[in-house]
């Protein structure tokens, strides 16, 4: 999967399989029975995946179609199939796929056994966050009342208290019936979870986790279906075991129940979805659950030098939990991974530049460089910078940092200060949503047309008229009105703020719930503040320098760096990958809570350091956080061995006390749990007044709260006397 791919000092050899070592070749040739394959990062698990595929169907003629080889990703499915058709030609390769795609294959077959037409709709995250939407409306109740997003990981959760219980009302009762039981709700939780049931039925609707579960119901209701896939599905072979869920490890065994040939391979230090329902102990009992079964270890690496893979494995030694294992490289050495701690985050990405400008220097084509992070929101600074110096770069998992919907949407709230302009009008009108429909816009674009106005002006000039009765565009209006009257006396990240909180987007986002928009909102809202520092720079001038920064010149795809979140980089691997942002709060993130917490955010920096073939950068900046959090490095940087990283610049003795003070291991933290509040509940402060939670820090003892009355969030400890509000 990689740009480098196999090792340059192997020499070409007619059978692949004699190119391997003695356990790669050991679970390639074991095919029948349960098979386990523990390995390290980079010891050839993909590449013995495909051997192993190939090997079934070339030498012992089996079928592509009686062999079910699940993978995690669709790009990691599509990059296995690339691969085994190189070595067996071009071949129906359907069954190669993730555990989604297959469910939808049998679904189609079968899910008329449902009660389901064969032509039922898989609806997406966006999806159900309408149907939810629609749920509030019929049941009268508010935004205020609770989160898009909390609502839609109740429903989530509640299947999976409920397990297939729920497919069974699915199964037996009619539309009318369904209905009937919103009555008999205990209370307005399940009243949600009986209508969503309701509309999901009427729609005829499945959502991905109903994939998983409604493939798995049908195979243990009908054993006529359940022995068609068992006969048709001889070879079962799982990947990434580690992240498996139960669910999905249940399906994968009722699929292999008559054959017997399970094969699953994975690396227990690389299990970084553990919230997705993936449980380690799946893996470490597997030999009690097959009795059976024959475990191959693969300790060799073959990706990384002795230098990077020293750093990784010192890391991932830090975790209590773990199954023990040791790697060792073969590749010749080469250097210490770096670590450069910079004074500002505007530095840190002038580093990376730096490096990665030097390293094209010497030949390396930009391909062969990944620059990966924790967060989306990280990548701001380092866009600016990359376009600033002409590095073609490309983000690999999510849309560019100004194309993000809510950035769009700020940027163009600004715009309606400055220029007002129909673009900016038609993005911000009805978000938040302000009731002006579509009949209403078009009878303002005839009022505008025919006098030739801006939208704006055509409906500052109609507030009293009919049209806009019942809209709330006086408060869109007064919000644009406001800012641009006392913005010559308001610094730009004041302007900002101001225009975020009148116009209500802010708590819009706030109560939608995404974090994510919110941590990106807030990056922004550090931008206009920097540029704010320049006394002389006006919003004008902001708007047009990052106007700049949306119109990328579209190279060849090949040819870029390539930006990603580490999950996104999950099975990948490049020459030089720099690791940014690698501080206290951000990698690890602020909301760890849990011992087991810190765990899987420690795998995950395993994860992204051995990724790394030649060369590993790590940095991280000083400064304040989004959240108003002086940063310090990461423990991560530490954890990886002093003598194992080479510092760039030598830290102060501050910064280090500061940091070790932060990341002392200390007695366990307070779990979440120990607070009183979750996200988006509403308090009263005695002195603050009302406002709206928007993290737990269990860690820190306390919230983050954004009260009504003040422009940026406060930490309030969980001790202090704080009230419910309803
Ligand atoms: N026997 C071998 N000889 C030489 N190179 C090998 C051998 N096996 C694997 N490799 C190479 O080692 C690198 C890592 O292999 P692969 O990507 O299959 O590892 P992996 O175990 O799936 O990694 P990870 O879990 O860390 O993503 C690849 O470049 C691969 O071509």
């Amino acid at each position: 999967m990689s740009p480098g791919s196999d090792n340059a000092n192997q020499r070409p050899v007619v059978d692949p399989i004699d190119s391997m070592n003695a356990g790669q070749r050991q679970a390639v040739v074991t095919t029948e029975g349960a098979l386990r394959v523990i390995a390290g990062a980079g010891t050839g698990k993909t590449r013995t995946l495909t051997e192993r595929y190939c090997y079934l169907v070339s030498r012992l003629g089996i079928a592509p179609k009686n062999i079910l080889c699940v993978t995690f990703t669709n790009r990691a499915a599509n990059e296995m199939k690339r691969r085994v058709r190189a070595v067996l030609g071009d071949r129906d390769l359907g069954t190669i796929c993730t555990f989604h795609a297959f469910c939808v294959q049998l679904l189609k077959e079968d899910i008329h056994l449902l009660n389901y037409p064969r032509n039922f709709i898989i609806l997406d995250m966006e999806d159900l966050k309408q149907i939810l939407l629609k749920i509030f409306a019929d049941m009268g109740l508010t935004l205020r009342d609770t989160t898009v997003k909390r609502t839609l990981d109740d429903v989530l959760e509640a299947r999976k208290l409920y397990a297939t219980t729920y497919i069974d009302d699915i199964y037996q009762l009619n539309n009318e019936q369904l209905k009937a039981r919103f009555a008999d709700a205990r209370d307005r939780d399940e009243e949600i979870f009986l209508r969503y049931l309701y509309e999901q039925k009427k729609c005829f609707g499945c959502d991905f986790n109903d994939l998983i579960n409604f493939a798995t119901w049908i195979l243990e209701k009908f054993p006529a279906v359940r022995q068609k896939w068992q006969d048709r599905m001889q070879y079962v072979m799982v990947d990434e075991f580690q992240d498996v869920s139960k669910r999905r490890y249940r399906l994968a065994q009722l699929l292999a129940g008559k054959h017997g040939n399970l094969f699953i391979v994975g690396d227990p230090d690389q299990t970084i979805y553990s919230w997705r329902g993936s449980h380690l102990r799946l893996f470490l009992d597997f030999d009690q659950v097959y009795p059976g079964a024959e475990t191959i270890a693969l300790g060799t690496n073959y990706r990384s030098t002795p230098e990077i893979l020293a750093a990784s494995n010192c890391l991932i030694e830090k975790n209590q939990v773990r199954f023990p294992k040791t790697l060792h490289a073969v590749k010749a050495g080469g250097w210490r991974p770096r670590y450069f701690h910079a004074k500002s985050d505007k530095l840190e990405a002038q580093w990376i530049v730096g490096e990665i400008t030097r390293l094209r220097n010497t030949g390396v084509p930009p391909d062969h460089i990944a620059v990966l992070y924790r967060a989306h929101y990280l990548t701001r600074a380092l866009e600016e910078r990359f376009i600033e110096r002409g590095v073609p770069y490309q983000i690999f998992s999510g849309i560019e940092f100004y194309g993000r919907r809510e950035i769009k949407d700020v940027i163009c709230y600004l715009r309606m200060v400055t220029a007002g302009d129909d673009v900016a009008f038609l993005r911000t009108l009805n978000v938040p949503a302000r009731k002006f429909g579509k009949k209403r816009l078009e009878t303002l674009a005839a009022y505008a047309e025919a006098r030739n106005l801006s939208l704006y002006r055509a409906l500052k000039e109609n507030l009293d008229t009919d049209l806009l009765k019942g809209t709330q565009a006086r408060r869109y209006v007064d919000a644009i009105e406001q800012v641009r009257a006392q913005r010559s006396g308001w610094s730009l990240g004041n302007t900002l703020q101001a225009l975020l909180d009148l116009s209500g987007y802010e708590a819009f986002l706030r109560l939608q719930g995404d974090q994510e928009r919110l941590d990106n909102v807030a990056e922004l809202k550090r931008a206009v503040q920097n540029e704010g520092e320049d006394e002389e720079a006006t919003l004008e001038d902001f708007l047009a320098r990052i106007a700049l920064f949306t119109t990328l010149d579209n190279e060849g795809k090949n040819d870029r760096v390539k930006l990603m979140t580490i999950h996104g980089a999950k099975g990948m691997e490049f020459p030089y990958v720099f690791i940014c942002g690698m501080n206290e709060g951000v990698f690890p993130g602020r909301k760890i809570s849990s011992a087991e917490e810190m765990e899987e955010e420690r795998r995950l920096a395993y994860v992204a350091m051995t990724r790394a073939m030649d060369g590993l950068f790590l940095s991280d900046s000083a400064g304040v956080a989004n959240d108003g959090i002086f940063k310090y490095p990461s423990r991560f940087i530490f954890d990886a061995g002093s003598e194992n990283v080479a510092f760039d610049v030598p830290l102060d003795q501050a910064l280090l006390g500061g940091m070790q003070n932060v990341a002392r291991p200390g007695p366990p933290p307070p779990a979440a749990g120990a607070s009183r509040f979750r996200v988006g509940d509403r308090v009263a402060h005695g002195v603050f007044g009302g406002g709206t939670v928007i993290a737990v820090n269990g860690y820190e003892s306390a919230y983050s709260i954004k009260f009504d009355g003040l422009p940026t969030e406060r930490s309030i400890q969980f001790s202090a006397p704080l009230a419910k509000m309803t």
